[in-house]
């Protein structure tokens, strides 16, 4: 009896760990913290003290993950009517917004604490900065009101790299700025493939997301022209800019290259959701790998080894 009573409290402490798991939107973090990664490797030059990483990637989890919370309180409403967000944590009634309220509060604080004390003021700011970005400017000035919500809002997820740069050299020259750039026009093309997939649920909440509003034409020729000044901006980190070198630059140009194919056949048949998909998914690709070539080219071994090569 004794046993089953601790089986079912046991049993019961996973499921609640396991919503506020969910109420911080956990598939989303590990790309925004692969961008703050690229950012300390390239501050770095190849070299980032362990512990340093490890800190500043956990202040940067929590303050993602805290931003993640306070939108999930604030769309609750329209979270509760589309069939792909009606589960999460708070619709199904699994946490009361005010608890994730007060977790939401409880990881900021921890992350401004922790990035402040072993990391700088400047990276601490910065992630607080994200989070006031993400829930004031794009979750209640922008999403429900405008088509260019996820084009300004998008620099709230492109703040993580800054925060990155900033963790390993207390400052923001060119460099990290330009990464800032790359995120932040990356990320028309990647939610608006997501959302030509899902554009009937945020119509049935009225959330004026761009195929809604202006349809899939003009979504995906605008899809197209962020991609046209994505892919050349991507090459800037090599030159002018000398960030990083010819091992990045080619990573960027072949990843640019598909990443240009995908969306131009997105263009030429707007209405195709496999073609959105495929994009959406290799966006997502794009950005992990753009910024793995970064850390492997900023690395002293890369440096070597591209020294050994015989000159052309
Ligand atoms: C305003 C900007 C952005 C918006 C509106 C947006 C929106 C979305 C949405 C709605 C999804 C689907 C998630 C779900 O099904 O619950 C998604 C997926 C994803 N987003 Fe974004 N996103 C944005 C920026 C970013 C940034 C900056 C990153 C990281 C650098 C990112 C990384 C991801 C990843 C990794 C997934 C896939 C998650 C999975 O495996 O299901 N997004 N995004
Ligand atoms: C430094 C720092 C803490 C920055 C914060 C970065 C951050 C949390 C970016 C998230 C971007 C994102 C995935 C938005 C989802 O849009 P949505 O909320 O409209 O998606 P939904 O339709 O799935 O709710």
């Amino acid at each position: 009896m004794i046993e089953a009573n601790l089986s079912q409290t046991h049993q019961r402490l996973g499921e609640i760990i396991y919503s506020y798991y969910q109420l911080t939107k956990p598939r989303i973090i590990p790309l925004l913290l692969v961008t703050t990664a690229a950012g300390m490797w390239m501050a770095g030059e190849g070299k980032v003290d362990p512990f340093l990483l490890l800190i500043t990637l956990l202040g940067g989890t929590l303050a993602a993950a805290s931003a993640q919370a306070l939108n999930c309180i604030y769309d609750r409403d329209i979270d509760y009517t589309m069939e792909r967000t009606r589960h999460r944590p708070i619709p199904s009634g699994k946490i009361q917004p005010r608890d994730a309220a007060l977790f939401a509060i409880a990881l900021g604080t921890l992350s401004f604490i922790l990035l402040s004390a072993f990391v700088n003021l400047l990276s601490a700011l910065l992630a607080m900065a994200g989070i006031v970005f993400y829930m004031a400017i794009y979750t209640h000035l922008l999403k429900r009101h405008t088509t260019q919500n996820i084009v300004i809002g998008g620099a709230a997820g492109a703040i993580p790299a800054l925060v990155g740069w900033a963790a390993v050299r207390n400052d923001l020259t060119w460099a990290p700025w330009l990464l800032f750039a790359l995120v932040f026009l990356w990320t028309p093309p990647h939610f608006w493939a997501l959302a030509l997939m899902i554009k009937d649920d945020y119509a049935q909440v009225g959330v004026p997301m761009l195929p809604v509003v202006a349809g899939e034409e003009a979504t995906t020729g605008q899809i197209w022209v962020y991609s046209l000044i994505l892919v050349p901006s991507s090459l800037l980190l090599v030159y002018p800019l000398h960030a990083s070198g010819l091992l990045y630059g080619l990573v960027a140009a072949i990843l640019g290259f598909i990443f240009l194919k995908k969306a131009w056949l997105l263009k030429q048949v707007p209405t195709d959701k496999d073609l959105a998909r495929s994009l959406f998914k290799f966006s997502i690709l794009y950005m992990m790998l753009l910024c793995a070539g970064i850390v492997v080219d900023s690395l002293p071994i890369t440096h070597y080894l591209v020294g050994t090569l015989p000159n052309i």
